[in-house]
């Protein structure tokens, strides 16, 4: 284990269980609707990789690059985007792939610019769900595990733009970044 990880949360073979059910799930409930899969970047990365393959029916994916953290551990409330879709949604089925729901600023406010530039619908798959951090309200439409309080990496999670590439999600120290 990294010597900045307190604690693995969701291992390796958890998140290749988790990736092989949600992919089955979408699958059925998007049948012959030719969804389009939307990444938030940088934090969806391994999560959209490793869903995907799991996804048995035709799909497109495009990504969108969106921020609030801004580096820490406290959102900025302030959703940014600094990268956005190269084509239409209108009157698409869309999914928003996300690593983590915390806070909620983030899935809700790109729901709303992709329901206002007319997707015919919006649903939110996740990694990790975290309804303790909750600010706005909502649920996500797909959950792969719901985790406690905790600040954590890997993943495609980071502190700090660091750890993405860990392979598994783990609780970052404090002492990393309680200075
Ligand atoms: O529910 P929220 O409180 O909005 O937090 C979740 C979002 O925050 C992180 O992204 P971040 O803004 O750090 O950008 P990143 O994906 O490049 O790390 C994460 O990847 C989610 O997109
Ligand atoms: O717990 C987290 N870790 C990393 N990035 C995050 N963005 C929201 N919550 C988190
Ligand atoms: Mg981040």
């Amino acid at each position: 284990m990294h010597q900045d990880i307190d604690e693995v949360l969701v291992s390796e073979a958890q998140i290749e269980a988790i990736c092989l059910k949600l992919g089955k799930q979408l699958s059925e409930d998007y049948k012959d609707k030719n969804p389009l899969f939307i990444g938030l970047l940088n934090g969806c990365v391994p999560f959209m990789s490793a869903l995907i393959k799991r996804v048995e029916i035709p799909i497109e994916i495009q990504f969108m690059a969106v921020s609030s953290y801004h580096g820490g551990i406290e959102s900025s409330g302030d959703v940014k985007i600094k990268y956005d879709l190269e084509r239409s949604v209108m009157n698409r089925d869309c999914v928003i792939v996300e690593d983590i729901v915390d806070t909620g600023a983030t899935v809700k406010t790109i729901t709303s610019l992709l329901l206002h530039r007319g997707a015919r619908s919006v649903k939110v798959v996740t990694l990790l769900d975290k309804p303790s951090g909750r600010k706005v309200e909502l649920i996500p439409d797909y959950i792969g595990i719901t985790i406690p309080k905790r600040f954590v990496v890997g993943f495609g999670l980071d502190y700090n733009e660091f750890y993405r590439n860990l392979p598994y999600v783990g609780v970052l120290k404090p002492s990393v970044y309680i200075k």
